[in-house]
């Protein structure tokens, strides 16, 4: 998918030594434990050198997942004094529900990454099949045992999240914010004077108009059901659809993905997506592309749907336990006080910012999914850290401006498919005249098990500066692949020093550095002959 152009975020001496308390990789990138920073957790403003005596807070967030946690931290690790409000904990995100950690931690890419591992086991088995193992009695995954354990595991790493804030001398409010005007904020019935608020209130999933959708549910409840269905309906072609089809597919449910376009995953790379979609396919996946659904109703204890196909007749499939709509997501700008106070929204509802995250109204600031930019945990994080340098860091901090470009991304289907930089669509559009390398094999794990099961690496380099400007995988473990070719691209890599790489043996990464020749080479924008 096309993130955009190459830029690096750097880190001065200055500002190492201002996150020495709290260890520079954590304060960039993760969550884990903190050290203790030098302020405790404290009753009064007046506590704090740097608070100004009008204001109970020189920063207020609004939402704790991962982008106001971020920005809570970091500022409180500058000594700024701060306080984040969050509602109370629940895995189903409502008006007065959510809990520290936000999206990720509670409703996103944890527990999915949590399913997606109990799925691949289903995936070692036929495998191991290959390998001469016998499993004799068909094994059984106990739901209740799993979603139990998740559920332990991310309460505890939600409360982390709270300590870890409080560890750093922020204070934590549960309760649901509301801005006032542009220096007040009310929790609890409460009002807080403070000099810069933060809106990190995030998104919540969308339904489309469909006949019957209050039926339907999204991705908060099927990432935390009670009883696993036997037959489900997944909508949609993004993210979420794709990663979730793929999982309960695993999981031995009856699985029907739907989608509008031929394709899924649009925006992402055309042979990439092509590629996808036909490996879910060898892994026995039902799909009904060009399908949109009409109606859901109830029908004998269950549910029936009623499809729209783009060519051809309405058709319906009954018996059905779960309809999951993973149709998009919007962001949660309503009933805060926003466009009271004056801040700008764009046509989606997203907040309008500048590049240091600052919205139209002076003290009011914005981070992560809520500002509709590249709606992705690491971005809303890096988003948060640049706004707490931005007002709170050393003058000479390089981290003020987030980086939004040349931003990997990965779905987490089976098989995985990841991407950094551009497309060969994007590239035919912006660069004219470049250079594909690409690959198809079959993984040596499985060429004693499932000969089918394929993966795809894909380069494009710029013929000019052969500069590497797109990377693309698809395959099992692409994300971990993927995430080292990103950091090469932020470094300017040339096709030329891939070349003279030497490849890790016997691996599936090691394609990426003996791709010899072009597979198709583009002159101003159009494939030429060669
Ligand atoms: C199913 C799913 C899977 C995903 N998987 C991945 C993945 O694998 N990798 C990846 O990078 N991204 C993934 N994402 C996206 C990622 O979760 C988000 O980009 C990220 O969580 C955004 O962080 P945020 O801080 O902007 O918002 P959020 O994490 O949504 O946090 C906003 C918080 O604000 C709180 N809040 C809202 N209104 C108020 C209020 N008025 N007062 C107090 N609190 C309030 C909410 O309760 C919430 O906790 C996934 C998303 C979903 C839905
Ligand atoms: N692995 C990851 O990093 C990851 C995983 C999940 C989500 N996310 C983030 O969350 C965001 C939201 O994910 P998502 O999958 O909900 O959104 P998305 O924008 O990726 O996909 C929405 C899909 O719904 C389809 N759709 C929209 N309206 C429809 C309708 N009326 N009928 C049928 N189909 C319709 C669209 O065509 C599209 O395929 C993503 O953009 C992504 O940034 C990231």
């Amino acid at each position: 998918m096309q993130r955009g152009k190459q830029d690096n975020v750097q880190i001065t001496p200055q500002e190492r030594s201002s996150c020495q308390a709290l260890s520079i990789s954590r304060c960039l990138f993760g969550l884990r434990t903190t050290g203790r920073s030098s302020r405790q957790p404290t009753g009064t403003p007046a506590d704090s050198a740097m608070t100004d005596q009008k204001y109970d807070y020189d920063f207020f967030v609004i939402g704790g997942g991962s982008g106001g946690v971020r920005a809570a931290r970091v500022a409180a690790q500058f000594g700024a004094k701060v306080a984040l409000c969050e509602l109370k904990l629940d895995a189903i995100s409502t008006d007065t529900t959510g809990g520290m950690g936000g999206t990720c931690v509670l409703r996103g890419c944890i527990p999915k990454k949590f399913m997606v591992y109990a799925g691949d086991f289903e995936d070692e088995m036929k495998d191991a099949k290959g390998y001469g193992w016998s499993i004799p009695q068909k094994p059984t995954l106990n739901w209740k045992t799993f979603i139990g354990k998740k559920r332990q595991e991310l309460e505890r790493l939600s409360g982390l999240y709270k300590k870890n804030l409080e560890s750093a001398g922020g204070h934590c409010f549960e309760g649901r914010g509301q801005i006032i005007d542009k220096h007040t904020i009310r929790v609890n019935e409460k009002d807080y004077k403070v000099k810069h608020i933060c809106v990190a209130t995030g998104g919540r999933p969308s339904k489309p108009p469909v006949e019957g959708k209050e039926l339907a549910v999204v991705s908060d409840h099927v990432l935390d059901l009670d009883d696993l269905p036997k037959k489900m309906v997944i909508v949609g072609g993004g993210y979420i659809a794709c990663e979730q089809a793929c999982i309960f597919h695993s999981l031995g449910v009856e699985t029907h993905f739907v989608f509008r376009q031929d394709y899924v995953l649009r925006g992402f790379d055309q042979e990439c997506r092509e590629f996808v979609q036909q490996q879910y396919g060898v892994h026995g996946m039902i799909m009904h592309p060009e399908n949109s659904p009409a109606k859901i109703e109830k029908a004998d204890g269950k549910l029936k749907v009623t499809f729209d196909p783009k060519k051809g007749d309405k058709w319906t499939l009954d018996g059905v336990d779960t309809v999951l709509m993973a149709t998009g997501r919007h962001p949660l700008t309503s009933n805060i006080g926003l466009e009271e106070a004056g801040v700008k929204l764009d046509e989606k509802g997203g907040i309008v910012v500048d590049k240091h995250s600052k919205t139209s109204v002076d003290s009011i600031w914005s981070v992560g999914d809520v500002t509709n930019r590249i709606p992705l945990t690491p971005v809303a994080r890096m988003e948060g850290m640049c706004l707490a340098h931005h007002l709170f860091g050393p003058k000479d901090s390089k981290t003020t401006t987030p980086d939004h470009d040349v931003v990997a991304s990965v779905v987490f289907s089976t098989p995985n498919m990841a991407s950094v930089g551009l497309s060969e669509e994007a590239a035919a559009q912006e660069i004219k005249d470049f250079e594909v390398f690409s690959s198809t094999f079959t993984p040596l794990k499985q060429s004693l098990s499932r000969k089918d099961v394929k993966c795809l690496t894909k380069l494009i380099v710029d013929s000019k500066s052969q500069k590497v400007v797109g990377v693309h995988m698809v395959g099992a473990e692409a994300a971990e692949i993927v995430q080292g070719l990103a950091a090469a691209i932020k470094a300017g890599i040339t096709k030329h020093m891939l070349d003279i790489t030497v490849g890790l043996h016997p691996t599936s990464a090691e394609e990426f550095v003996t791709m010899w020749a072009p597979k198709r080479v583009y002159k101003n924008g159009k494939e030429s002959k060669q």
